[in-house]
């Protein structure tokens, strides 16, 4: 069932030396339902996968590229997915909807990259068996977008970002309310505000005292990272434009890459 979102007076906000408050059972509770649900559209199907396994034959090059995109539009469905379930989402309207989902599909495709970065191979394992390499980004013809992708995920890494985080950072890469065409945008600035404010709470809770202001503060700065990220996402669909490869009309749409 849905999380009644509590509207109630927004928590005091957290400095150094105060005691540190309990989360209340609210943040609670959407903490545990969005890492359920991060859980529950975190991979895709063994059929889906299997699907695109054997369905490409022509050169290496090509058939990584379509195996990258193929698994990429799936995720991209489980993101949809995921958001559909936030608490919040649903009080939008259908456009607003649509606005925030294009535009932060990369951003939380990313992420996703980093959660299932692999340190000890320096690869990411999308779905159960797809490690895919730098190098292998570079036979996919996504060459120049390897070592930034990859960088990213040895932040995300190295900061120890664990799954509550990770929900948290997507719902507020969802919920963002300077994306372009919002019609409601103060309604999705009201809902960050819920997941940042569940955000911090949960970060000071979980990390000694000092370091609390320095993670929150690491973990927000991902947030503009991923603006980076999903920009250079653009870029790269336009140059794919200008090659023979084409990317799924689903992804192009979402991705507004208009064809020439
Ligand atoms: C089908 C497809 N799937 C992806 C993708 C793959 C993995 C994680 C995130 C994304 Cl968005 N991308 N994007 C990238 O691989 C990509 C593009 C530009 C980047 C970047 C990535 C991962 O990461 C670093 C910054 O620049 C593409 C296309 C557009 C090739």
């Amino acid at each position: 069932g849905c999380i009644s979102l509590n509207l109630s007076p927004v928590p005091q906000p957290i400095k150094p030396n105060m005691p540190v408050p309990p989360m209340t059972s609210d943040q609670e509770e959407l903490i545990s339902a969005l890492v359920h649900y991060q859980e529950e559209f975190e991979q895709p199907s063994e059929a889906d996968i299997k699907r695109i396994q054997f369905c490409f034959e022509g050169e290496a090059s090509d058939m990584k590229f379509k195996e990258i995109t193929e698994m990429t539009l799936l995720t991209v469905q489980l993101i949809v997915e995921f958001s559909k379930q936030l608490p919040g989402f649903s009080t939008l309207q259908q456009e607003d909807k649509i606005s925030l989902l294009k535009a932060c599909s990369s951003e939380v495709m990313m992420l996703r990259a980093a959660r299932r970065y692999d340190a000890k191979t320096n690869s990411i394992v999308f779905g159960n068996s797809y490690p895919y390499t730098e190098s292998e980004y570079e036979t996919a013809g996504l060459g120049f977008s390897a070592p930034m992708l990859f960088r990213f995920c040895r932040n995300m890494c190295r900061m120890k970002v664990d799954n509550a985080e990770y929900a948290l950072l997507a719902a507020m890469s969802i919920f963002s309310a300077d994306r372009p065409f919002l019609r409601e945008a103060y309604k999705v600035q009201k809902l960050q505000e819920i997941y940042l404010n569940a955000l911090s709470a949960y970060v000071a809770n979980k990390r000694a005292m000092n370091s609390f202001s320095i993670m929150i503060g690491k973990l927000l700065n991902v947030l503009t990272e991923l603006r980076t990220l999903g920009n250079l996402n653009s870029e790269m669909c336009y140059r794919i434009q200008l090659t023979d490869k084409r990317l799924p009309d689903l992804l192009n749409e979402i991705w507004d890459v208009t064809p020439k």
